[in-house]
């Protein structure tokens, strides 16, 4: 804050050097014309050199202390910021799973949010940059122009703070209003531009495969067009807001004078340029604020943001309950989900008793992941409860519930480490099991440096099914009291998937297991199915049974089975 002082005054100083500087160089030049003696000039000689080096001394120093006061504020607005988020958690806590969350499920706690969180921070520092310090100096300047015009005659005074009023005031705030509404067309035009380009980039190989690439890239020419049509209004705006600020400046400056010329003989030649270009020095002070009220209120929306994040009550600290090893219940009371739309489950009641096996299946978009994601607490129950081990599910249960989830991620590095993420003191015996029962040992094998061959971040140098069983192995090295699984076996082939899954669900040991899957041949080794639909539990038993009645399984069953040709 101190610094902060230092800086406004600094600027407000060097503004009313350049104030001074104008009017003494005004009266030397008007008092020269009428040739007195030299003597008479002498001081004024002094007050323009004197000023003139400390304006620019001034100057100086508003701008290295105020950048240096806002970069050290922003540091401490970053670190009370991060202080924040930490503190605030997700609502229902989160479990982290040893192949990650699932994106888009945890407000700011995403890439995109954590992003826009760190500019709205960056953006804060404008505010004293070129907001604050230019208002105070803008002030001051504005002031002291006023008093010197009001010692050398009063009535000009009155016309100074008129012109200031409106360049310092009426100006801005059209331009904020006017510029607000440009920017947006702006900001909206951008983001239009970079979806349509995104497309032709990113889909550049399917619209050549589809022949749409001409009408995408004609669609992305309009998006450019569009915003180069917001931009030209846009700089159309700032150019009249400069040009207003111009003409209120000489307008003033042209009514002093007037005013001056008609006072008779009570204001001569040098007090006329004195006035004339004091108010010029004056309200020139004061056109900067018409850009500060844009960046302003542009920077607003981040300012509001940041102090909704300051202003978030710390969550309390939840007390961690070491989790015993070996299988936990699993128990969901009525719980609903939502994304928005709808519910993506609408009232699960669902126990599965501890080492129990449980097979969760369904159509696509019945509600399978977001079980999962439920159980492992990635995602916050609207209503109901989520009971792992007898506890609610959350934070406070750390390694309770881990597997693998449907955004499950590989890592750039070794395919050691990216195992050993889930296990850091595995020795070689488990990696191997791990590896052998997700049938990742055979991949590994077969790589150039096997368990130091490096993969790039997502997978890069594996296949997706040789990605898929990575994770697996990874999952099980994890060994959690809950395992959930997330369609482990889908890039595979059938047979090796059907393979995969039943070993999964009859090999003994290791914890309770949920597994979603749309592979059904293997499910005769569950210990129980569940079926979903539409968010709901419609069907549960075992397999046999299950497809001995009519109903949804059995649907399922004989849809699968036309799939593959057996039927
Ligand atoms: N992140 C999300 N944002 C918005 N809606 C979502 C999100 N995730 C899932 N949904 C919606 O919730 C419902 C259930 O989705 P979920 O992924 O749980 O189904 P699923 O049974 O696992 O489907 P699939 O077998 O295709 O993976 C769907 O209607 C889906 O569109």
């Amino acid at each position: 804050m101190g610094r902060l002082v230092v800086a406004g005054l600094a600027g407000a100083a060097a503004e009313l050097c350049g104030l001074g500087l104008v009017a003494a160089a005004a009266w030397l030049i008007a008092r020269a014309a009428q040739q007195p003696e030299l003597a008479a000039l002498s001081v004024a000689i002094a007050a323009v050199r004197g000023l003139a080096l400390a304006k620019g001394s001034l100057r100086y120093v508003e701008r290295l202390v105020g950048h240096d006061a806002a970069l050290r504020a922003l540091a401490e607005l970053r670190g009370r910021v991060f202080d924040a988020l930490a503190a605030a958690r997700p609502p229902s806590g989160s479990v982290p799973t040893s192949a990650g969350g699932s994106a888009g499920r945890r407000e700011v706690r995403d890439g995109d949010a954590l992003m826009r969180m760190v500019s709205d921070v960056e953006a804060v520092q404008d505010v004293l940059l070129r907001c604050v310090l230019p208002a105070v100096a803008a002030v001051a300047c504005g002031a002291a122009g006023v008093v010197v015009c009001g010692l050398v005659w009063a009535p000009s005074a009155v016309v100074l703070a008129g012109g200031l009023l409106v360049a310092g005031v009426v100006v801005p705030v059209a331009a904020a209003a006017a510029g607000g509404r440009a920017a947006a067309r702006v900001a909206a035009g951008r983001q239009a531009l970079a979806v349509r380009a995104l497309d032709v980039l990113e889909g550049a190989a399917d619209l050549a495969m589809f022949g749409a690439s001409e009408r995408f890239a004609a669609r992305a020419g309009d998006a450019a067009g569009l915003l180069e049509r917001a931009e030209r209004s846009a700089a159309r705006v700032s150019a009249l807001v400069a040009g207003a600020g111009f003409v209120v400046q000489g307008a003033t400056v042209a009514v002093v004078l007037w005013g001056a010329s008609r006072a008779g003989a009570g204001v001569d030649e040098v007090d006329a340029a004195v006035l004339a270009l004091t108010a010029l020095v004056a309200v020139e002070s004061v056109l900067p604020l018409a850009a500060a009220a844009r960046r302003l209120l542009e920077v607003w929306p981040s300012m509001r943001r940041v102090g909704a994040i300051l202003a978030t009550p710390p969550s309390p600290v939840p007390v961690s309950v070491p989790v015993r090893r070996g299988p936990l219940e699993v128990e969901l009371l009525g719980v609903r989900v939502s994304y928005g739309a709808g519910w993506a489950l609408d009232g699960v009641d669902l126990r599965v008793g501890r080492g129990r096996r449980v097979a969760v299946v369904g159509a696509s978009g019945a509600g399978k992941s977001t079980l999962l994601a439920a159980v492992a607490g990635e995602v916050p129950a609207a209503s109901g409860a989520v009971l792992v081990g007898g506890r609610t599910v959350g934070r406070d249960m750390p390694g309770a519930v881990r597997g693998l989830m449907q955004d499950a991620h590989v890592f750039a590095g070794t395919v050691r480490a990216n195992l050993l993420l889930a296990c850091p003191d595995a020795d070689e015996e488990r990696l191997r099991a791990a590896a052998g029962r997700a049938r990742f040992l055979e991949v590994v094998e077969s790589l150039p440096e096997g368990w130091d061959t490096v993969v790039g971040a997502g997978g890069r140098g594996l296949s997706g099914g040789q990605r898929q069983r990575l994770l697996l192995a990874r999952a099980l090295l994890a060994d959690p009291p809950v395992l959930v699984l997330d369609e482990p076996a889908e890039a595979l082939d059938p047979a090796l998937a059907d393979a995969v899954v039943e070993d999964l669900l009859t090999r003994p040991g290791g914890g309770t297991l949920l597994l979603v899957t749309h592979r059904l041949a293997a499910l005769g080794a569950a210990d129980e199915v569940v079926v979903l639909d539409r968010g709901r539990v419609v069907q549960r038993g075992r397999h046999d049974d299950l497809l001995a009645a009519p109903g949804a399984y059995r649907d399922l069953w004989y849809a699968e089975a036309l799939a593959a040709g057996t039927a």
